[in-house]
């Protein structure tokens, strides 16, 4: 994220502004170019290189490591630092990652016709968030630029029973895409997150939407408020889409899309309306299964901060075979689907490709000649792509027909029936899809006839019309080539002419044609040559009927460069025309590569269609039913996987329990992946599986497993335990994962219990809750939908082997000790270690273990662990977390404050002094339980925390 302050060297630079009055012209040019970018750095052509003065001028030396120069002129010495235009990109990428806007001010004119000054104008904006060079962007991926707005003065007022509406418009100029939504602060901010758009463009009104994932994170840009008005919007938005201001939902969405678009429009060199935005598409968050940045982060959906970068849910799924396909496939999966009829139908088309094993194959083949039509697209409505671009586009419209006939079965068939063509693909989904391959017959039989096979990449320098496509312009291809066969055999006919066997006919630029004679031999030159040039031993000559050819050659020459280039910018705008439907096929391709993508990861590694239970919560009970799940990524990194069975009816809560490193947190992920995976449209990794469709998921995973920054981990825990207890529902599925873990041991398990309850009681969210705090097990007895699950490991002479098998019950071994001589923690201090947990735990509990063993055949119902009084004492709270069920505890700041277990020093023998305080410590329990930390703040808990730990201290 950028954060250096550019502000001296966007716009006018200081010191060409305080020279202003007596510039010479063309640095007066550049200055005024910078005085209307005040937002850019400007780049000014000069000749074959971008340069900038001044100031800005020693900000790109800096960031693209060039060397700085002067430029001195009558007027003085300046500054200037360039970078070769030829080769910009990379320059270019480092100044928008150093944070930059950069305005490019090309020459707009022909230096060589230009009288005077040279014609410069921006015609491009490059911002992080804008940029279409393909070098700067990666491949299969989006890029969008964000605009947020309020709803205005209607939304704002006073009795609004709701608070305004924020509206969020995004654009990824590079392909024409354009989404535009509107929501609650919160909605907008998880969007925000989802789309994680490369810049923010923020309005006068805009809340304040900070990136949950500094890594992920935009850059917010200032713009021109008046962009953001509700006239302004409309006008914007019309070449778009008629009556714009009753096509969307509050005037939120019209400002947010009217100011994106300004926006982008803007750095497009500000030519009018994008004609390949054509769809500008709304949709409603609530339409899509809701994954926060929390979530999306802890599932390592697409990114993975402990293993490699690549072991993330995308690239497990990721098989496509084209850019847009790979686009496709994780717009899907950052939006899963909440339609049970349209996640059926995804299932069908994967299932129907994971069968037809030709189908797939042959399908595959078409599409890996396939080039990013989306792109492609744009580049060709922007007027900047080339002639390359276009064969691109051809060679991608050729795959179509062999497309449509593969999935027909026509090529390849049908490996498991073996039958005839008809009626086939089977199901509609895919029929659907191979029905919207428009073949685009006449787009690729103009590009065939029109443009060269292997055209050249400049499209002003010939070669890129093909023969046979413009009589005009095959006649003086014709006249050219005589031309140049009759200056081929003149040195031939003159040697003869003129008996001079060392004659030579030769071109370069400066002279043109001519023909050498040695100064031996001109006695011979004959009367109609005429001097052109002398050399050290020979002239050289023309005649007039040479000359009268190379006029001929050149004429024709430049007039078939200017012709091609005016046929290629026609050809070129025929095509453009068909933005819309080439759009169209775009998206068919795309849908068809990830669909085609999940099934060979289906074939592949063995998933199975999940069926989609879709009756509503309160109709029935139907929850996640999953036998022999296996975690998508995990499987893949570890040689024997052990899969595991998940049944949780909806609004129940597995406490699970377990050794450290057992696999609890592997286990819930899947689970959650599961349903992830099933409601983007995919087969899941498990034998057979039943699952409801949730409408959100939330996660909450322990501080020592997240390692985003930016606030302290307990107080980014907190802040996301709040937003879950706030917003979950019957139709949710929460991963609490250690839940507490940062902080001190008795104010987290006190949450944790707390939490569990509120969402058994309140919420009615199904729950998968992992925890180190046994006594947690006791909830099972307590609350109806509450059940056991734990990790078993098995330890045998001081060794412990975890067996990665989930099973009913609690545990209450964390073996931290175990874990801790695993990881090479020195011998004395396992020693150590070892025989405080055994004093700890003396006369303590019977073997929980075995105790656990024994609850296996009650079922998950039943209690674990001995049953327990409903309320229990902070003393006894205290005393059980002696029992070494801690040991993995990531000590904390908040440790340091002196707490009732901390002061005691022997907490499982309770002085008589001690006991005086018990009753105190039993309001302390009972305060704590009244803690409604649905409705605090994440300060407000805290400060209660202490507050309590506080009186705990002076109690006791
Ligand atoms: N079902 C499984 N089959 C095989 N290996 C597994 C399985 N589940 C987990 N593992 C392995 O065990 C490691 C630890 O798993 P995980 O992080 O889920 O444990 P945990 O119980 O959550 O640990 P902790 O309590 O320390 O956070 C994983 O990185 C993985 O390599």
């Amino acid at each position: 994220m950028p954060t250096a302050d550019h502000e001296t060297v966007t716009g006018l630079p200081p010191g060409i502004a305080a020279a202003r009055e007596e510039l010479t012209p063309m640095l007066s040019q550049y200055a005024d170019l910078c005085a209307a970018h005040e937002d850019a750095l400007v780049l000014f052509q000069v000749g074959d290189f971008y340069e900038a003065f001044c100031e800005a001028a020693e900000a790109v030396a800096g960031v693209c490591e060039v060397t700085l120069t002067e430029r001195s002129d009558s007027t003085g010495d300046y500054p200037m630092a360039g970078i070769p235009i030829d080769n910009a990109a990379p320059y270019l990428g480092s100044l928008l990652d150093a944070g930059y806007r950069v305005a490019l001010g090309d020459q707009v004119e022909d230096a060589e016709q230009a009288s005077g000054l040279v014609d410069r104008a921006v015609t491009e904006v490059i911002t992080p968030g804008t940029v279409v060079e393909d070098e700067l962007l990666e491949a299969g991926t989006t890029n969008y630029v964000a605009a947020v707005a309020g709803g205005g003065e209607d939304g704002e007022s006073d009795d609004a029973p709701e608070p305004a509406p924020v509206g969020l418009a995004a654009v990824d100029v590079s392909t024409g895409e354009c989404l535009v939504t509107a929501g609650d602060r919160d909605t907008v901010a998880e969007e925000l997150d989802r789309i994680a758009p490369a810049e923010l463009i923020a309005g006068p009104d805009t809340p304040d939407f900070k990136p949950a994932d500094a890594e992920r994170g935009w850059t917010v840009h200032e713009y021109d408020s008046g962009v953001f008005e509700r006239r302004a919007a409309i006008e914007r938005l019309e070449p778009y889409l008629p009556a714009p201001d009753r096509r969307f939902d509050g005037d939120a969405e019209l400002r947010a899309a009217g100011a994106v678009l300004a926006y982008a429009e803007y750095t497009q060199g500000d030519d009018g309306p994008l004609s390949y935005v054509t769809r500008i598409r709304r949709y409603d968050p609530r339409d899509r299964l809701r994954l926060d940045a929390a979530a999306q982060r802890s599932l390592e959906l697409f990114e993975n901060r402990g293993l490699g970068a690549s072991d993330t849910l995308f690239d497990a799924l990721d098989e496509t075979r084209c850019a847009l396909g790979r686009r496709c496939l994780e717009r899907w999966l950052r939006r899963p689907l909440v339609d049970a009829d349209a996640i059926r139908s995804r299932h069908d088309a994967v299932g129907e490709l994971a069968d037809r094993t030709l189908v797939r194959e042959g399908v595959a083949d078409a599409l890996a000649a396939a080039y990013d039509l989306e792109r492609l697209v744009g580049r060709i409505s922007r007027g900047r792509a080339d002639a390359r671009d276009l064969r691109s586009l051809h060679a991608t419209l050729a795959v179509v027909p062999d497309l449509k006939a593969t999935l027909a079965g026509g090529n390849g068939g049908d490996d498991r029936e073996g039958g005839t063509d008809a009626d086939r693909p089977r199901t509609d989904h895919l029929r659907d899809l191979r029905d919207r391959l428009d073949e685009l017959t006449e787009v690729r039989e103009l590009i065939d006839d029109a443009i060269a096979a292997n055209p050249p990449p400049e499209i002003t320098e010939g070669g890129v019309i093909g023969e046979g496509f413009d009589d005009d312009l095959d006649a003086l291809r014709a006249t050219e080539r005589e031309g140049r066969e009759w200056v081929a055999d003149l040195e031939a006919s003159e040697r003869e002419r003129t008996g001079i066997d060392s004659l030579s006919v030769g071109h370069n630029q400066v002279h043109g044609y001519y023909i050498e004679v040695t100064d031996a031999n001109l006695d011979r030159v004959p009367d109609d040559y005429r001097r052109r040039q002398t050399l050290k031993n020979s002239e050289r000559y023309y005649t007039p009927e040479l000359k009268e050819r190379e006029e001929e050659i050149v004429g024709a020459a430049e007039r078939a460069d200017a012709l091609e280039y005016e046929l290629f910018v026609d050809v070129r705008e025929r095509v453009g025309s068909e933005t819309e439907r080439i759009q169209g096929l775009a998206d068919a391709i795309a849908e068809i590569d990830a669909l085609r993508s999940l099934a060979t990861v289906a074939v592949e590694y063995d998933y199975v269609r999940p069926e989609i239970v879709d009756e509503p919560a309160s109709d029935t009970n139907a929850g996640v039913e999953i036998e022999g799940g296996r975690h998508p990524v995990v499987e893949r990194a570890e040689e024997s996987f052990v899969p595991n069975d998940a049944d949780l009816p909806r609004g129940s809560i597995a406490v699970i329990t377990g050794p450290n490193m057992s696999g609890k947190s592997t286990y819930m992920r899947s689970v959650a992946l599961a349903v992830v995976l099933a409601q983007t449209g995919s087969f899941v990794p498990a034998q057979a599986a039943s699952l409801p469709v949730f409408d959100r998921l939330f996660t909450r995973v322990g501080a020592s497993d997240d390692i985003a920054g930016g606030q302290s981990t307990f107080m980014r825990e907190m802040s996301e335990l709040t937003e879950i207890l706030h917003d979950a529902g019957p139709d949710s599925l929460v991963l609490l994962d250690e839940v507490g873990r940062g902080t001190a041991t008795t104010d987290g398990r006190a949450i944790a219990r707390a939490a569990a309850e509120f969402i058994h009681d309140e919420l009615g969210a199904t729950a998968i809750f992992a925890t180190h705090y046994h006594d947690l097990t006791d909830l099972a007895a307590e609350r109806e939908r509450v059940f056991n699950l734990h990790f078993t490991a098995t330890r045998e002479d001081g060794d412990v082997t975890f067996l990665h098998r989930i099973v009913p019950g609690a545990s209450s071994s964390s073996y931290g000790v175990e874990v801790a001589e695993l990881a090479g923690v020195p011998a004395p201090v396992v020693e150590r270690s070892r025989s405080l947990v055994t004093a700890d735990t003396a006369g303590g509990s019977p073997d929980s273990e075995a105790a656990s063993e024994d609850d296996e055949s009650d079922g998950r119902d039943a209690p674990a662990e001995e049953e327990k009084p409903d309320s229990v004492s902070l003393r006894e709270f205290l005393a059980e977390e002696s029992a070494g069920d801690d040991a993995d505890d990531t000590p904390s700041a908040s440790d340091d404050v002196p707490n009732a277990s901390d002061t005691d020093g022997n907490i499982d023998t309770p002085t008589a002094d001690d006991r005086a305080g018990v009753d105190a410590e039993s309001d302390l329990t009972a305060d704590l339980r009244d803690l409604d930390l649905a409705r605090m703040t994440p300060i407000e808990a805290l400060n209660a925390l202490h507050d309590l730990q506080s009186r705990a201290d002076d109690d006791g």
